[in-house]
This record gives structure tokens, C-alpha cells and sequence, in this order.
């Protein structure tokens, strides 16, 4: 069978193993060659493909509930479920999404793209069932990173004491997007190397090759549950939640994945089955990957693995302006130390991290923890630097407010992928960190119009001895390093007039500044163009002298638009300019696409300022 005509799970049901095996490794070449084509999350769906044969296998989905956490490993998932023809459309625009997602399919049960929640929705469900006395299974695959997220900590905690029955699926890879940081490192690797399952496991004697399987498993599974009560089976880690345990099991070995799969399904209560597996399996550029380079991929040449996109010379990403910046602060600057929750390959915090390893913090994927530590650290004296995408810091509201602002703590906090960021989707767009943050008092929030005002903002930021953050976008902007550094009045905006005689004015930030005040040239057009740098405070003065001209506002925002700039500034006034336009994301979530296609979309384009623009002249 083709990996394309698979239609849903019945089509493996009668399988033998062999026939499995050979499925695998079509799936894997197709996962290489799609994602290759269209980009995405290629090492962790490499690393799953026998483990969702056997997911698949043993349980009936949608009537058992298969939750994936964070879900950007559910490619197979998706391939076995009848959307593999949909992979040419893999994360863009009305396209298939990278996660799992309801409206798609009813295979989908749950929805995610931040980590760490498969194990609370398990619950959840399971507590539902019960509840409503209804009959079927409840299975969440957590990795290994998102197993150090506090939601899972605490879910754990939880399931130990409701003993619902429900299976975790423990996906040990022993990979983050990087290398993973873990506390409790040493006792999974006690347990990786423990030979528990295996040798309860030989006296099932796996004569099942080339058979349909399942015959004699219903004895076996009892052996090995009656192992479970015994206690034989000790996982400490496990143990001290008081969940059950099975495992380690080879997590591409078919035959060993629907033995231990069955035996799980047959346990009462809530059990972990560990499975280990290799990140980026089958593809050895993937396979050999200790950095997170091939975690997330953008398009790439299968062959020789080189990237198909190539920045322009004198670009680097907003992240790398950012971390070259820090790498040359840290140089003079003994107490600076940078924090990441576990993103420092997507951040570009390797080179940081090599340079000065002891002043460099993965903290795991613990965005709360990460933040409340680092106001610690300035309050013991050192200058830290959180470095976390926007997206992820909705995490951390509290900590960002009870924590860093409330104690006026001066931690500089670096918003990375700040707006649209496309294709991840709408768990994933940075579009609300303004909102969110401006209602934090003593919090500075600003945003670079270019690399070089980056670079000032950042040296700003470490001067200014307040909690002070700076986001900035995916994507790329042209660098060169500023070496006289200058302080930015906090609070100060600046103007550009395009032209002699301006008939309107408009208000934006970031790239699109640039953006706006080359368009208007190009089209002749006179403008008053604002590079409104800080969300928080705003420049007052600035506002009331714009306010002044009773030339048409036009507020050009590409950010959630509740709570955002346009709202800062009518706060500010209190009242409306005689024509006062915003522009902005209406309430809603912004699905995946382009950002050019989204900003369409969303009537966020230049081309919508310029159309109204043309009104006013
Ligand atoms: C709250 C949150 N923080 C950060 C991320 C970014 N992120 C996505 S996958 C991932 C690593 C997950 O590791 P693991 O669970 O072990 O899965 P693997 O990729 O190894 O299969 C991270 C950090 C996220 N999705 N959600
Ligand atoms: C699954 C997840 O949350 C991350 O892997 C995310 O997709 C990374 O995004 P970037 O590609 O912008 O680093
Ligand atoms: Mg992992």
C-alpha cells in the first residue's frame, strides 16, 4: 500500500509485521522528501514513525482519544488518519497544520502547539468517561523535553492521585529541540539502561514476525501485570507520583512497541510506558543533530541537507542582531547572563552558550521558572537576559507581573518571534504580548525599528536598571554593528516627513517603519511617518504635538489590536483626533499562512494603509 492511499488506521489493522516495517520506512522516506518540499518539524516526526504504527495498531481511534503533546510530531499520526495527499499544503494557508487540529479530522481530539498540556487534557478526558460511564482508552505521548514543563509536573501529580485509567506514553529521545535539561536526567537514564521490561518481556516468545499479532499477548499481559503489582517493575521517578510503570521498550521495534502497547491497554489505572526512540531516525543529517538544527526546517536540498532559502549577505535574523549584541556586552560586562526556556537553537544562543557556559541558563521548557529566576538573579546582583518568543511568555504572565514588575526587578526580557511568525499557526502567532504586557505597571516594552536602534535599545535596556523588554520579529534585517552606542530617551518616539506637505500621519513600529516610509517615496506621497518605539510609557509629548496638525492618524498595527498601540495612544489622549484610524488584528486567532498572505488576511497590508492614505490626499 501507498503511503498516499491510506484512507485511515483500518488500512493497518491486518498487517503482519513485516508489512508494518515496510510501511515505516515508506512513511519515513515521504516525511523527508514532503518536508523537504514544504519545510517543518522533520527530526521529532522522524523519530515516531513505528511508535504511531503502534499507537494506531493497538488502540481504535477517534474512539480512544490519542493526544500528542505539543503535536508537532503527529505527522504519521495525520498519514495514517487519510491526509497524506494533504502534505504539499503543510503549513500554509488553508493548508494541513503541523498540530493536531479538531476541524481537520476526528482523529484530532485535541488541539495543542504549546508543550506540556497532553497530560491534563488525558485527565480531563479520562475523568469525562468515567463520569459519563462511557468505555474507551485515553493515551497521551509526551516527549522528554515537554515532560520538564511545569503543566506536566503538575499533571502528573495529579493523575498519581485521581488513578484514572489512562496511558502515558513516555517519548524518550533524550532531545529538547536541543539537548535536553533535565533534573531528572540521571533517573531516566538509570531507567534507559534498566533491563526490567526486556527480561519480563523474553518469555514472550515473539513468534509473531510474520503473523497477525495478538494471539498469545492477553497471557503475556497478565505476567506482566501481576510484575506491576509485585513492585518488580520500579521506575522511581514514576514511583514517587505514584503512577505504574512499563518499560524502557525500543521504540522502533514494532513487535516490542504492540507487546508493551497491549499490555498497557489491559492495565487498570494510569501507567508510563517509556519508550525510547531516535530523534531524526532514518535521515542521518537529522539522526547525527545535537544542536536543534534539524528540529524545525525550512525547505532544504535532500541530498547534500543545505537550506534552499539563503539570507542576503548583509542580513542576519533578528535573534542573531540580538546575540551578537549580547556576546559583545558579556565581554565587558562579567555579571550579564542569558536565560532561555529551552530555545536557544531558534534563538541563536549557541554561540552565547559556548562562550560563556557558566553564564548561560537552560532552564528547560519552564517559561514561568525561567522568568521568576532571572529576577532572582538581578536581585542577587547579575544582569540577566531572558530570551523567549513571545508566544511561549503568555506562559509566564504571572511570573512577568507578580515577579518582575511588581518588584521593579531589572531584568531585560527579549521577545523573540514578536507578530506574525506564519506557518506554526495560531498557537504560535506573537501577537499579544503588547496587550498583555502594557497592563503591567514598571514594565518598560519597546520594539526596534532596525538593527541599529536594536542594538541602542539593548544597551539602553542594561543601563536603565528596570524591568525593560524588547521584542523583535522572525525573520531577517540588514546589520551592521553600530560602535558608538547611544542611550534612547525611554519613552521617545521619532518622526520622519516624507515629502513638503503632509496630509496624514501614520503611526507604526518595527520593519514596517521602514516599510511605510519607502512606500510613500515610491509613490510620491507626503507623509508624516512615526516610529513609535515604546508601547510603554508613550511619547506623550509626540501624541499631543501630532495631535496638533489635525492631519488624518493613521494607527498601523499588525499585532492583536485590543490593548495594543493604537489603544496606548487613545488612552493617552482620552479623546479621538478628528479622524483617527487604527489598523490591527480584529478578536479572533490568526490561522496559519505567509505572513504576507495573513497580513492580507487580516487587512494588515501596506497596500490597505495606502488605500486609505490615497483618501486623504
Ligand atoms: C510552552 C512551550 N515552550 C516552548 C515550546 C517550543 N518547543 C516545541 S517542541 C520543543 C521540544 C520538545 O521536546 P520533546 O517533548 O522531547 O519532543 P521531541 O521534539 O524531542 O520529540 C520545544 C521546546 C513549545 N512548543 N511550548
Ligand atoms: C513546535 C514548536 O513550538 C517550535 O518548534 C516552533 O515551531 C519553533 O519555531 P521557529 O521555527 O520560529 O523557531
Ligand atoms: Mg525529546
Amino acid at each position: 500500500m501507498r503511503v498516499t492511499d491510506i484512507q485511515s488506521p483500518k488500512d493497518i489493522k491486518s498487517m503482519n509485521v513485516r508489512q508494518l516495517e515496510n510501511l515505516a520506512d515508506q512513511i519515513r522516506t515521504f516525511l523527508i522528501e514532503s518536508i523537504a518540499r514544504t519545510g517543518g518539524h522533520l527530526s521529532s516526526n522522524l523519530g515516531v514513525v513505528e511508535l504511531t504504527l503502534a499507537m494506531h495498531y493497538v488502540f481504535n481511534a477517534p474512539k480512544d482519544k490519542l493526544i500528542f503533546d505539543v503535536g508537532h510530531q503527529c505527522y504519521t499520526h495525520k498519514i495514517l488518519t487519510g491526509r497524506a495527499q494533504m502534505f504539499p499544503l503543510l503549513r500554509q494557508r488553508n493548508g494541513l497544520s503541523g498540530y493536531q487540529r479538531m476541524h481537520e479530522s476526528p482523529y484530532d481530539c485535541w488541539e495543542a502547539g504549546h508543550s506540556s498540556t497532553s497530560l491534563s487534557a488525558a485527565l480531563g478526558f479520562a475523568t469525562a468517561r468515567d463520569l459519563l460511564k462511557q468505555n474507551y482508552e485515553v493515551v497521551a505521548l509526551i516527549g522528554d523535553g515537554s515532560l520538564t514543563g511545569g503543566m506536566a509536573m503538575e499533571a502528573l501529580n495529579d493523575i498519581g492521585s485521581k488513578q484514572k485509567k489512562l496511558i502515558i506514553i513516555f517519548n524518550d529521545n533524550n532531545m529538547s529541540i536541543s539537548r535536553n535539561h533535565a533534573g531528572f536526567e540521571e533517573r531516566i537514564t538509570a531507567l534507559r539502561a534498566s533491563k526490567v521490561y526486556r527480561s519480563t518481556k523474553q518469555g514472550m516468545k515473539s513468534n509473531l514476525k510474520n503473523n497477525k499479532m495478538g494471539q498469545n499477548v492477553l497471557k503475556q499481559v497478565t505476567k506482566v501485570k501481576d510484575h506491576i503489582k509485585d513492585g518488580v517493575i520500579d521506575a522511581p521517578l514514576f514511583r514517587e507520583f505514584n503512577l505504574d510503570y512499563i518499560g524502557p521498550v525500543d521504540g522502533h521495534n514494532l513487535n516490542e512497541l504492540i507487546n508493551v502497547l497491549e499490555t498497557a491497554k489491559e492495565h487498570d489505572g494510569p501507567i508510563v510506558v517509556h519508550v525510547l526512540t531516535r530523534k531524526g531516525k532514518g535521515y542521518p543529517y537529522a539522526e547525527q543533530d545535537q544542536t536543534g538544527k534539524w528540529h524545525g526546517v525550512s525547505p532544504f536540498d535532500v541530498k547534500t541537507g543545505e537550506p534552499l532559502m539563503k539570507l542576503p549577505y548583509d542580513h542576519l535574523t533578528w535573534s542573531e542582531v540580538i546575540s551578537r549584541t549580547l556576546m559583545r556586552f558579556a565581554k565587558k560586562d562579567k555579571k550579564l547572563v542569558v536565560l532561555t526556556p529551552a530555545m536557544a537553537q531558534g534563538s541563536k544562543l549557541l554561540e552565547f552558550s559556548k562562550a560563556y557556559p557558566d553564564r548561560f541558563f537552560d532552564c528547560g521548557i519552564a517559561e514561568q521558572h525561567t522568568v521568576t529566576m532571572a529576577g532572582a538573579m538581578a536581585l542577587g546582583g547579575l544582569h540577566p537576559f531572558v530570551s523567549v518568543y513571545s508566544t511561549f511568555l503568555q506562559r509566564a504572565y504571572d511570573q512577568m507581573n507578580h515577579d518582575i514588575g511588581r518588584m521593579k526587578l531589572p531584568v531585560v526580557i527579549g521577545i523573540d518571534r514578536a507578530g506574525l511568525v506564519g506557518q506554526d499557526g495560531d498557537t504560535h502567532q506573537g501577537v499579544f504580548d503588547i496587550a498583555m504586557l502594557r497592563s503591567i505597571p514598571n514594565l518598560i516594552l519597546s520594539q526596534p525599528q532596525d538593527a541599529a536602534e536594536a542594538q541602542n535599545l539593548l544597551y539602553t535596556a542594561f543601563r536603565s536598571g528596570k524591568p525593560f523588554c524588547i521584542r523583535y520579529p522572525r525573520g531577517n534585517v540588514k546589520y551592521e554593528e553600530v560602535t558608538d552606542l547611544q542611550d534612547i530617551e525611554i519613552g521617545s518616539w521619532t518622526k520622519t516627513t516624507v515629502g513638503t506637505h503632509p496630509k496624514s500621519i501614520v503611526i507604526t513600529y518595527g520593519p514596517d517603519v521602514d516599510h511605510v516610509i519607502a512606500k510613500a517615496k515610491t509613490n510620491n506621497m507626503d507623509l508624516i511617518v512615526v516610529n513609535a518605539r515604546f508601547f510603554k510609557p508613550v511619547d506623550g509629548t509626540m501624541i499631543d504635538e501630532l495631535y496638533e496638525t489635525g492631519l488624518p492618524i493613521h494607527v498601523f498595527e499588525t499585532d492583536c489590536r485590543i490593548g495594543s498601540l493604537s489603544t496606548a495612544i487613545l488612552e493617552y489622549r482620552n479623546r479621538v483626533a478628528p479622524q483617527f484610524q487604527t489598523f490591527g488584528i480584529d478578536d479572533h486567532f490568526v490561522e496559519q499562512g505567509s505572513v504576507r498572505s495573513l497580513r492580507i488576511q487580516e487587512h494588515i497590508g501596506l497596500e490597505d494603509l495606502f488605500e486609505e492614505l490615497e483618501q486623504d490626499v
